[in-house]
């Protein structure tokens, strides 16, 4: 079952179309990475799909419920961590959590989640007002769990966190996917989606540039992994390593092979066929990263829809 999906969605700001037609869905119990540029239009999106604002056309729902019309009920089972997260500078951790377990009429132990997001137990009965953002980010995210909710979405979860700060939510969302819940997850911090994520979803320019999961996506979209080897018993014959499956350039002087190869089983048939008929002496691997691929989605991070790079021969992104 899809725990959410669009169709069609459209939202403009009078010239501005921030959202163009965008159709996705998620599956219950995945963890959705939603990648894109600055301006590419996800905050709207999530704005829309919490029922913050009405699309200009088309339609989204959560949980089986329409966005628009059913925005309470969809709330009720959902917890959110806002792009910006807003305090309330008199209330403490502790009586934020409690307020956010009274609101979805739960009674679950508001240190347990205070707990759960390394909030510092010092912490939990001081004036957030008084607060760094980090630790800010770690209540809202606490107040976000109450209820267990079904759906959990985080916009840009980790601002403001340090290095441990961001391990710890990623620790909470893998643990919330384990329990069975949705996560949407939208985050500029590359290799933190590609940690948690089962598939992404890329926004660029308004439009949803593609979906797929991200061993998928980075074979499409990044360069080949080159594959650099010294071999045992030169010469190598450059012919019979070109004709290997997936393997699309060879270059060789003296004992030193480079390959580049477009799929993982290709780096394994290149080094096996060296192996086999020259020896390998000593090899290293430089693998297409996540990064080259959200750039060659999107143009790179601060690309704006005319210098975006766009494939003709993929039929999911259109040019
Ligand atoms: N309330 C608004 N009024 C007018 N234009 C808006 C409004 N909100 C967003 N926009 C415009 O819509 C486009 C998409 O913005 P949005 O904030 O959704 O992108 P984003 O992908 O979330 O970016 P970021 O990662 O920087 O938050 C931008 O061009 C933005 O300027």
């Amino acid at each position: 079952m899809s725990v959410l999906e669009t169709r069609n969605l459209t939202k403009r700001f009078g010239d501005v179309t921030a959202v163009d037609g965008v159709s996705f869905a998620v599956e219950e119990g995945e963890v959705f990475g939603f990648l894109g540029p600055n301006g590419a239009g996800k905050s709207t999106t999530i704005n829309v799909l919490l029922g913050y604002m009405s699309p200009t056309s088309g339609s989204a729902s959560i949980l089986g419920h329409d966005v628009e019309t059913e925005s309470r009920a969809l709330r009720a089972r959902t917890g959110v961590l806002p792009e910006n997260v807003g305090v309330y500078d008199r209330l403490t951790g502790r009586e934020h959590v409690a307020s956010a377990i009274r609101i979805k009429d739960a009674d679950d132990d508001p240190e347990r989640l205070l707990a759960r997001v390394g909030l510092d137990p010092d912490a939990w009965d001081r004036r957030a007002g008084g607060y760094s953002t980090g630790m800010a980010q770690r209540m809202a995210l606490a107040t976000a769990l109450a209820g267990d909710p079904d759906l959990l979405v985080l916009d840009e979860p980790q601002s403001g966190l340090d290095p441990n700060g961001m391990q710890e939510i990623r620790d909470v969302v893998l643990e919330e996917a384990a329990d069975g819940t949705t996560v949407f997850f939208s985050s500029h911090i590359l290799p933190e989606v590609e940690a948690v994520s089962d598939r992404v979803g890329v926004m660029r320019a308004g439009e949803m540039a593609a979906v797929d999961d991200i061993d998928a996506l980075r074979e499409r979209w990044t360069d080949d992994t080159v594959v650099r080897a010294t071999v045992a018993d030169p010469p190598v014959r450059p012919e019979a390593l070109a004709d290997l499956d997936g393997v699309s350039d060879v270059a060789v002087e003296g004992d030193r092979v480079t390959l580049s190869c477009r799929t993982p089983r290709a780096k394994g048939r290149a080094v096996a066929a060296l192996e086999r008929t020259v020896g390998v002496a000593d090899f290293e691997v430089e693998e297409g990263s996540l990064e080259d691929t959200f750039t060659a989605l999107t143009g790179g991070a601060d690309a704006g829809e005319t210098t975006a790079t766009t494939r003709a021969d993929d039929p999911e992104v259109s040019a």
